[in-house]
């Protein structure tokens, strides 16, 4: 017998994954901007769930609508454009209190043609996708971003020994090894005052620089490591959430052909694989729980 009375709990409604391309055209040379957008909106909505009545709320397809046409006086900076978006949705609305955009955003190169890259003919290149997540609620602003499905790889300088053994380990100890995985980062700004753009590029640089650069002695160490880096680096950004996947390259034993392997031919698996995930933050500083809420599959 259940007790006490029925009520709605947490709830957001919007529209999803809207694909937005803006071409900036006032030179010849065109820019390419390629999101895929979310829109979802907070607030009272009570009476539509428990009433059916629907005069607060703001259509799913009149969201889709806004993002369009703010598009239209530009875009910049993903997370400049949610910010403005949900800014719009929760200064119009007076019972939207809150609600979370977001972009996901695929490159395009420009196809070199005769040695110089095109002025209007892009290639969409890697699978490599910008991420960014704005969350307002009230007067607070909370903006993550980041990047999946970065795949990288060192063909040495990675070594994995020194774990514990027992009747159920077969894994042998090794100095030199390949080190590939997929990236994804999350990273979380604490202040608003921010060259989005610029900043994005300087901390997936730094992440893969040090993705290249540390001598890995587990995928573990790396990942501390690149979020480390970005820590020390920018003091407006206050955690950096990676995972990365521990993609396996196993020696292949030749010596049934009377070969020998000296760390050169691998058999790339695609599963089962190590799944390494990690949070770095300030020791002391506050956490943003509600910022990470909705960025799903972290510990
Ligand atoms: O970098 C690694 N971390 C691990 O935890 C682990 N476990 C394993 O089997 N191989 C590896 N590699």
């Amino acid at each position: 017998m259940a007790d006490g009375d029925i009520v709605l709990g947490a709830n957001q409604y919007g529209k999803a994954e809207c694909r937005l391309v803006r071409v900036d055209r006032e030179t010849p040379v065109h820019r390419v901007t390629d999101l895929t957008v979310t829109s979802q909106l907070r607030g009272d909505f009570a009476a539509c769930h428990t009433e059916g009545d629907n005069s607060q709320v703001v259509a799913t397809d009149t969201q889709k609508n806004t993002i369009y046409a703010y598009a239209r006086d530009g875009i910049g900076a993903p997370e400049d454009f949610l910010i403005r978006l949900g800014r719009h949705f929760t200064d119009d609305f007076p019972w939207v209190t809150g609600g979370r955009w977001a972009a996901e955003q695929h490159a395009w190169d420009r196809i070199p043609v005769g040695g110089a890259p095109h002025d209007h003919a892009f290639a969409r290149t890697g699978g490599e996708v910008r991420r960014t997540v704005v969350q307002l609620d009230g007067d607070d602003t909370h903006v993550v971003s980041g990047f999946t499905d970065c795949t990288v790889l060192k063909s040495t300088g990675s070594e994995f020994s020194g774990f514990p053994r027992d009747r159920y380990t077969t894994l042998a100890e090794t100095d030199d090894r390949i080190l590939a995985t997929s990236v994804t980062a999350w990273w979380r700004y604490t202040s608003s005052d921010v060259d989005y753009d610029a900043r994005y590029a300087r901390v997936r640089d730094l992440m893969l620089e040090t993705f290249a650069s540390v001598h890995s002695l587990a995928l573990q160490q790396t990942i501390y490591a690149m979020g480390q880096a970005v820590l020390e680096a920018f003091d407006d950004i206050g955690e950096v959430v990676l995972s990365c996947p521990n993609k396996h390259h196993f020696l292949v034993d030749l010596t049934p052909f009377d070969l020998d392997n000296p760390g050169e031919v691998f058999y790339a698996a695609d599963r089962p694989y190590g799944l390494i995930e990690a949070t770095v933050q300030r020791e002391g500083a506050p956490t943003a729980p509600a910022a990470w809420a909705t960025i799903a599959g972290f510990c």
